[in-house]
């Protein structure tokens, strides 16, 4: 893999390590990180020394700079994994040594590069659990993640089965939903952007899928780690909390594609393009909420809502290629808007054909979704696949783990999805089956556990 060693690589430079959040975008990524596969939001990047000299360049988490990575240090990547012996040991591939940091001011997995496997899952805490026990839990599944993260092994009862892997970018992302504050007392602390999500006529949710009051994201470049560390979670749960459901994604692997580029979904479409990149001015104030944000204790969080989303495959793939590029107001093949250029061509909304018509069609989703069309209402779109069998008539159980992320969801994914309600093309094409709305806190300082600022201040 092109990233893997690169000998003519230089040190990183102060401003790498300073503002690496701002860097690395969409679409800009250069042939020698080629192997990420996908790139809707790239990173920093941070190079060691290999034992053969060479420079290791590794590719860390887009909030890099504000999280206090110690850039350069070899870090957890030969931790957990197995080395034969000294004279044996062999350097982990780019993949597996990729390491996400688990301190700073967000937490990891928002801006972090989509993975290749994704666990979403959410917990109830059991009856007679409180905010002290929640506590606990929080701090145990902190110290858990940070282990796991750096690749090492998750604790005393480690079950081995990501022995030999480095931390392949594992990321565990904690999020509160809005029944956990009346749990444990805590009401007064609970966001109004935790408010419940109004309801949407195309909305067949299936409550038991739907919500809960812990929810964690954990994502991986390796299938094994991040189970893994899906495990570990459930097991540090304890008598605390029991699991209220669970879904499984995926992206496409690192070093897929000859070249980076954005991530396709299941029905082939291009999908992130248009995502708000770290290094626009408003990217911070978009998605995250600021340090004078209330209630403080989600100062550097950010709100995601997570929705299991079907789509009908049998229906969408009848349709012809136009009638489907049609339907998202861009080309399949590349991306580019239908008025023609490359995937990050402006769109030109009010360009006609012959005809008269309109060539980005009135109702495609690219155009409705637009912020411009929505009040400047934008959201970070971090998704992973999903495919869970086939229904006993042969139907596929898949779609997208759409997972949104933004300061503010009545600024973000509300009024996009009220928008979509009244007449998105694509939404005859797709059914919302579950979904939860998290408040997700900023990142855990050093000596620090998620939510402590919640839970104890
Ligand atoms: C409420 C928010 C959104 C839902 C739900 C949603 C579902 C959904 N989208 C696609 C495929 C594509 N979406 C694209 C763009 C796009 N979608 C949303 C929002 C929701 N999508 C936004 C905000 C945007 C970007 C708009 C903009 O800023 O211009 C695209 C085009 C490429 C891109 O920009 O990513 C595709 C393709 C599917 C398949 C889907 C549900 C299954
Ligand atoms: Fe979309």
């Amino acid at each position: 893999m092109a990233e893997q060693s690169t000998p003519d690589a230089s040190p990183p430079t102060p401003s790498s390590k300073g503002d690496a959040s701002k860097e690395g975008a969409v679409g800009t990524a250069s042939p020698k990180e080629a192997s990420s596969g996908n790139a809707p939001l790239r990173e920093a990047v941070s190079q060691k020394p290999s034992p053969g000299g060479a420079i290791s360049r590794r590719r860390l988490i887009g909030t890099a700079g504000a999280t206090g990575l110690a850039l350069g240090a070899a870090g957890g990547a030969a931790g957990y994994a197995a080395a034969p012996s000294a004279d044996q040991a062999v350097p982990l591939s780019s993949l597996g040594a990729d390491e996400v940091m688990f301190h700073g001011k967000h937490q990891p997995g928002i801006t972090t590069a989509l993975q290749a496997r994704g666990h979403l899952v959410a917990f109830d805490l059991t009856a007679g659990v409180g905010r002290r026990e929640a506590a606990a839990l929080l701090r145990r599944w902190s110290a858990t993640a940070q282990r796991l993260m750096a690749g090492e092994a998750s604790g005393s009862e480690d079950t081995d089965v990501a022995r030999d892997a480095g931390p392949s970018s594992l990321t565990v992302t904690f999020g509160f939903g809005h029944s956990f504050f009346a749990r444990t007392g805590l009401e007064k602390q609970r966001p109004i952007a935790l408010d419940p999500l109004p309801d949407f006529s195309s909305d067949h949710l299936d409550k038991a899928r739907s919500d809960g009051d812990l929810w964690v994201q954990i994502g991986a470049n390796d299938a094994l780690v991040a189970f893994h560390a899906l495990r570990a979670i459930q097991k540090d749960a304890g008598s605390a909390a029991r699991v209220r459901w669970q879904m499984n994604g995926f992206n496409r692997s690192p070093g897929a594609t000859a070249q980076p580029m954005t991530a396709r979904n299941l029905m082939g479409q291009i999908d992130g393009t248009r995502n708000p990149k770290p290094s626009e001015a408003d990217f911070d104030q978009r998605i995250f909420v600021p340090d004078s944000g209330e209630p403080s204790w989600m100062a550097g969080g950010s709100y995601a809502v997570v929705r299991r989303i079907r789509m009908l495959l049998d229906d969408w793939e009848k349709l012809s290629l136009k009638d489907q590029e049609d339907v998202i107001g861009r080309r399949k093949s590349d991306g580019a808007p239908l008025t023609s250029g490359t995937e990050t061509t402006e769109p030109k909304l009010e360009k006609t054909d012959a005809s008269g018509k309109l060539v980005i069609p009135v109702n495609a989703h690219a155009r409705i979704t637009r912020p411009d069309q929505n009040g400047g209402a934008a959201m970070l779109r971090r998704p992973f696949s999903f495919h869970d069998g086939f229904d006993t008539d042969g139907v596929p159980d898949a779609g997208l783990l759409f997972v949104c992320w933004q300061a503010d969801p009545l600024r973000g994914f509300v009024p996009v999805q009220r928008k979509l309600d009244r007449g998105d093309a694509l939404s005859v094409f797709i059914r919302h089956e579950a979904s939860g709305l998290f408040a997700v806190p900023g990142g855990a300082a050093e000596g620090e556990y998620v939510g402590q600022r919640l839970l104890e201040g």
